[in-house]
């Protein structure tokens, strides 16, 4: 490859003005996304020995999205829901969730993030739910716990919330006396109670069958469409791709691709059909993640050659090799 980017005698004195002009005006990075993370790298050191579970991580989310994050077991996905909940801190990079900055937040913040910035779903029931309470009292608790509103307006916004997400006849059972889908659909309604900006939800289907699984992802999207809540899923099920809108797989630490779908219409027919079409993510070093799979179809290692054409950028492997 010759491309020469470098100012040349040709490039006028004006010319490399208005370049850093342009460049100087652009707005910072993810300005305008509810979540950021920006070069976002989380390093854990056990007995000496360092495990960078997070290598520079980009992401951006927008207000209103129903997104899925998924990634292989070790891929950092818990990691990076760990830093958005407010449970953990980032070692390097920015972290921005609806105007909150998770790297400089003190201890008094932090909780009031928790509190009421960010609702969460794991993956055990048990750690949604309190055992020996109702459902309907499970609901009512964070917001009886932030000391908003009357007791019967707390118990109405519960009554809403269970009925929405359809367990309104779970309202006086005690967490053992529901199934887990239940329990699910309970713990959703216990993470809008006091209606949050973001809901992250790690692996909320994990102790699920696939039908159950189905009915807790109708929920994220009825509560998505509902209440506007932006709603981030953690999971290992790749199948989810085909439940939301976004899919971004994460690879050793780094989102490396994206799945989109998206709704289109024929033009002679007139008739609908779901397009999925999958990505790979350009980070800001311009650094790119080819599939495993495809480089090694082409025997590429180490360097490829590219080539700027009018339209795309070819890679090829490295012809000079024997
Ligand atoms: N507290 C910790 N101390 C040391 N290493 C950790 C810690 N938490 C995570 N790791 C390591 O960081 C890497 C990413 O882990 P993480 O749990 O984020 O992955 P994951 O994609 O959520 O995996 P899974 O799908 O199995 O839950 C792994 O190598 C893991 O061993």
């Amino acid at each position: 490859m010759t491309t020469d980017t470098s100012p040349t005698s040709s490039t006028s004195l004006a010319e490399l003005e208005r370049r850093a002009k342009t460049h100087g005006a652009r707005p910072a990075y993810g300005h305008d996304a509810l979540i950021s993370c920006d070069r976002l790298v989380r390093i854990f050191t056990t007995d000496g020995v360092e495990v960078q579970a997070l290598q520079g991580l980009d992401l951006l989310v927008e207000e209103g999205e129903l997104m899925a994050l998924v990634g292989a077991s070790g891929s950092g996905k818990s990691t990076l829901m760990n830093i958005l909940a407010g449970l953990d801190e980032p070692t390097a990079g920015a972290a921005k969730v609806a105007g909150c900055d998770l790297l400089t937040m003190g201890a008094k913040e932090r909780l009031r993030y928790r509190r009421d910035v960010v609702g969460f779903v794991w993956q055990q029931t048990a750690r949604n739910l309190l055992p020996y309470l109702t459902a309907a009292q499970n609901v009512a608790l964070p917001m009886q716990l932030r000391g908003r509103g009357r007791s019967r307006d707390r118990a109405a916004r519960a009554d809403a919330l269970l009925t929405m997400l359809e367990v309104a006849h779970c309202r006086d059972r005690r967490p053992h006396q529901m199934s887990g889908g239940e329990q699910q659909r309970t713990a959703i309604a216990v993470a809008l109670a006091n209606s949050p900006s973001v809901l992250l939800a790690d692996e909320p289907t994990g102790e699920l069958d696939s039908a159950t699984a189905e009915q807790i992802f109708e929920a994220f999207r009825t509560a998505n469409e509902e209440l506007g809540t932006t709603i981030v899923i953690v999971t290992h099920d790749q199948q989810v791709a085909s439940e939301v809108r976004r899919t971004v797989a994460i690879r050793d630490g780094r989102t490396s691709s994206e799945v989109l779908r998206r709704t289109e219409v024929d033009a002679t027919t007139g008739q609908e059909s779901v397009v999925a079409r999958e990505y790979a993510m350009l980070d800001r070093a311009g650094r790119l993640q080819l599939p495993a799979e495809y480089t090694q179809a082409l025997g590429m290692e180490h360097r490829v050659m590219l080539e700027l054409e009018q339209d795309h950028i070819g890679i090829w492997p490295d012809n000079t090799r024997d």
